[in-house]
C-alpha cells in the first residue's frame, strides 16, 4: 500500500526511491558536514528560537518516531533569524536514534555519527497558509536539527522519556501540554545551514536545515527508553522495537554548506 515505508531491510532508506523518486533528487537530506570544505559566511546573523509561549498539546507514535505536536495556529513559538528570511512557525519535534551501542544521527560530521538527533520542524506560515503546503514548497520548512550525544542524564528530557511508555505502540496519542522545548537546546547556537529536504518519505525538497555545532548530552539510560517504543500497533502479532531510524547521508550534489560564526 501507499505508505509502507520503513528502516527494515525490507523497506528501508535504499529502496525508498521506488515509491518516492524525489529520493533521488539534488537537494536530498541528511548530508555528512565536512566542518574544513565549508564556507564562514559573515553576513549570517544569529538564529533566535522563541519557544516561551509555545503550547505543546500531545506526543505521539507514528511508527516512524515519537513527535510532540505544537499549536501552530498563531507565531506564539517560532524561530527567526540566521538563513531565514521570515519568521517560521513551530509543528513538530521528533527523535532519530541508533541500537544499543549503536549511533543513530541522521546527520554527521566528518563522517563521524552522533547517538542520536532531535529535530523541530517548523513552517513558513508568512508565505503558505497550512504547514502542508508550505511543506511541498522550496524553502518552506525550516528543520533546526540538534545532536544527541551520550553522557551525564539530560536535566529535562526525562519529561519526555517518562511519557514514552503512554506511546509504546504505533498510532498511540497521550496529552502531553506545557512542555517548552528551549531547555533541549545547548548552550551554544553556532549552526552550520544548507538547503536540503525532509529525511523521510516523501522528503519533499522544501528545507531550509539548520543544525547547531554543540551536541546535548543524554545517558544511555535515557536513550534506552526511546528503543522500548515499538514500530508496530498493539492489534499486530508481531512486535518491532523502534531503532535506527535514521536514513543515512545522501550527496551533496554540489551543494554549498554555510557556518555561522
Ligand atoms: N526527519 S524530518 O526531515 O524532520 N522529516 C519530517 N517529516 C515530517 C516532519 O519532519
Ligand atoms: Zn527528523
Amino acid at each position: 500500500s501507499g505508505n509502507n515505508w520503513g528502516y527494515g531491510k525490507e523497506n528501508g532508506p535504499s529502496l525508498w526511491h521506488k515509491q518516492y523518486p524525489t529520493a533521488k533528487g539534488s537537494r536530498q537530506s541528511p548530508i555528512d558536514i565536512v566542518p574544513h570544505q565549508l564556507s564562514h559566511d559573515p553576513s549570517l546573523g544569529p538564529i533566535v528560537p522563541n519557544y516561551d509561549q509555545c503550547t505543546s498539546l500531545n506526543i505521539s507514535n507514528n511508527g516512524h518516531s515519537v513527535a510532540v505536536e505544537f499549536d501552530d495556529s498563531d507565531d506564539r513559538s517560532v524561530i527567526r533569524g540566521g538563513p531565514l528570511d521570515n519568521p517560521y512557525r513551530l509543528k513538530q519535534f521528533h527523535f532519530h536514534w541508533g541500537g544499543k551501542g549503536c549511533h543513530g544521527s541522521e546527520h554527521t560530521v566528518a563522517g563521524n555519527s552522533y547517538a542520536s538527533e532531535l529535530h523541530l520542524v517548523h513552517w513558513n506560515a508568512v508565505k503558505y497558509k497550512t504547514y502542508e503546503e508550505a511543506a511541498t514548497a522550496p524553502n518552506g520548512l525550516a528543520v533546526l536539527g540538534i545532536f544527541l550525544q551520550t553522557g551525564d542524564d539530560h536535566r529535562w528530557l526525562h519529561t519526555i522519556t517518562d511519557a514514552l511508555y503512554m506511546v509504546k505502540f504505533k498510532g498511540s496519542v497521550t496529552d502531553f501540554k506545557g512542555f517548552n522545548p528551549k531547555c533541549l537546546l545547548p548552550s551554544s547556537l553556532h549552526y552550520w545551514t544548507y538547503l536540503g529536504s525532509l529525511t523521510t518519505p516523501p522528503l519533499h525538497e522544501s528545507v531550509i536545515w539548520i543544525i547547531l555545532k554543540e551536541p546535548i548530552s543524554v545517558s544511555e539510560r535515557q536513550l534506552s527508553k526511546f528503543r522500548m517504543l515499538l514500530s508496530t500497533g498493539e492489534e499486530e502479532d508481531q512486535r518491532i522495537h523502534m531503532e535506527n531510524n535514521f536514513r543515512p547521508p545522501q550527496p551533496l550534489k554540489g551543494r554549498r554548506v554555510r557556518s555561522s560564526v
